[in-house]
């Protein structure tokens, strides 16, 4: 599913209304009475509807008057006098008062008339700049009326871009995105004030003109169930362990963690899982591993179409160097194997690194806030340090390569903060790279499984008591809810 930036959208909106000659009010009246159909769906008595001067505002306005036919008390509370508005905003605020919605003129300090829910359609993806006066003051008092809010296409305060946050915004428990999902919805610190994000349907075939653009490569995307379920390796009847790979773990000093790895790897179908040790397990390790011990260290990396290196690998990282060199299939770095990335060749290595957010902000050289407020930056420009698909860890994981692609992972929730999950994702990744998936596509699958498995673990057991092998565990529960 795609998600829009600013221009993108505006790009298909511009071609709707020019091209194929939809005029930009009837868009807006379909934008309005979605977003009413939304709000009326939880029976409200009064609606307040806060309204910019642009035509996210005009959006408000139609959805008032929409609200109003279908018999709720409603009221509008606008930030410029209904003559002030111009274009198809004007012509929105018309047909509203014509209906006979009330509405006030908003001053910073006033206070907001109650409402069993409120409507933020103050700003769009016009949003170029941090709030200030009014539309501050009235963030602020929609974000202090402990009322529910439904966002108008994008929470007011949120960069559209990016998901970036700078200053105030609304905190809407849903938002109703209009024809295409706006990228900064789905995007930390963004997605947290968007809530449930709903996609409707305004007469823009955005599906259609983005394909026909020859653009969709330039989009970012969500992944889905179905784009997961596309790209998991088929098995076959005529098939044996070779067919789907030999993927080879590093063991370091925190043994157990590349034992999740491991399993994580055979969970999503690698053919068989060589652990390079260089001392005896002392964990337990699946009969199924082959575990191959080296006390002397290893030289060379062992036969096998994939490798994942840095779970548990500890402070000896640097004795791997060697075999990272020598290693000519893909390969997934983390955690202390991320220090190894500079022996990397870009051309001939395909690399996935998966740093969470502390690890990539020291692969930066940034402080972990800064990662954190600019996430999508920070993944981007890792990935073209690096040469390497980055999979930038943390709610809303964001897959991105060093070409620019970006995918954003949806699934996943607090079963996940827990140690050695991350371990188990790394495997997850390698696990498919043995299988031969593209790296990218390995680790889109990878991330939205991972996120899907650690969910239905916390739905069972609570995300309390959810460990990483638990992970583990419901990786086929993960799989098989997408194969049905
Ligand atoms: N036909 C279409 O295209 C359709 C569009 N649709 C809807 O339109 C929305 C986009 O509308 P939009 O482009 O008018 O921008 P919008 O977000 O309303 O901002 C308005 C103006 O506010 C200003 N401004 C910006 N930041 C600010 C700030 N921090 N503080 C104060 N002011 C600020 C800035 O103007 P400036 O002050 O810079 O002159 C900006 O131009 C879109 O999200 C969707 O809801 C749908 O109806 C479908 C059909
Ligand atoms: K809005």
């Amino acid at each position: 599913m795609y998600l829009v930036t600013r221009d993108q959208m505006q790009a298909l909106d511009n071609h709707t209304i020019h091209a194929l000659f939809v005029p930009g009010i009837v868009l807006m009246d379909h934008a309005g009475k979605a977003v009413a159909d939304k709000v009326m769906e939880d029976s409200p008595h009064r609606v307040v509807i806060c309204a910019g001067k642009g035509n996210n505002g005009g959006d408000g306005w139609i959805a008032a008057r929409w609200c109003h036919q279908y018999g709720a008390e409603v009221e509008v509370v606008t930030v410029v006098p209904p003559e002030q508005l111009n274009h198809d905003a004007a012509t929105a605020a018309k047909t509203a008062v014509a209906a006979g919605v009330p509405w006030r003129v908003y001053s910073p300090g006033d206070e907001l008339p109650d409402a069993d829910v409120y409507v933020d359609a103050l700003l769009g993806t016009g949003t170029d700049r941090p709030l200030q006066g009014a539309l501050q003051s009235l963030a602020a008092a929609l974000n202090d009326s402990g009322r529910p809010i439904v966002a108008v296409d994008i929470p007011t305060g949120v960069n559209p871009n990016t998901g970036e946050v700078t200053g105030d915004a609304v905190r809407a428990y849903r938002t109703v995105c209009l024809a295409a999902q706006k990228l900064g919805t789905a995007i930390s610190p963004g997605c947290h004030y968007a809530g449930k994000v709903e996609v409707v349907d305004i007469g823009i075939p955005v599906a259609s003109l983005v394909e026909k653009s020859g653009k969709s490569h330039d989009m970012a995307r969500l992944i889905t169930h179905s784009m997961v379920r596309e790209l998991l390796p088929k098995r076959l009847n005529e098939s044996n362990k070779g067919t789907y790979g030999r993927l080879a773990v590093a063991v370091g000093a925190m043994q157990g963690a590349s034992v999740l790895a491991g399993m994580g790897a055979a969970r999503v179908g690698a053919g068989l899982i060589a652990l390079m040790a260089t001392d005896r397990l002392q964990v337990s390790t699946p009969p199924e591993f082959v575990v191959q011990v080296r006390p002397d260290g290893w030289t060379e990396p062992a036969a096998a179409r994939a490798l994942v290196m840095g779970p548990g690998l500890g402070a000896n990282a640097e004795a791997w160097r060697q075999v990272l060199e020598q290693f000519k299939g893909p390969v997934v770095l983390d955690a202390d194997g991320l220090q190894l990335i500079g022996s990397l060749d870009k051309s001939r290595h395909s690399t996935v690194v998966t740093p969470h957010p502390k690890e990539c902000a020291r692969m930066l050289g940034w402080s972990t806030d800064e990662v954190q407020a600019h996430r999508l930056e920070a993944a981007r420009q890792l990935a073209v340090k690096t040469g390497a698909i980055v999979v930038l860890k943390g709610f809303h994981s964001l897959v991105v390569s060093p070409d620019g692609r970006v995918h954003v992972n949806p699934t996943g929730d607090s079963s996940l903060a827990t140690a050695g999950t991350g371990d188990v994702l790394a495997g997850m990744v390698g696990g498919m790279m043995a299988q031969s998936l593209d790296p990218y596509a390995a680790a889109c699958a990878a991330v939205w499984l991972h996120g899907r498995a650690g969910e239905m673990a916390g739905e069972q057991l609570t995300s309390a008591s959810t460990m990483a092998s638990d992970i583990v565990d419901f990786i086929s529960r993960a799989i098989r809810s997408i194969s049905t």
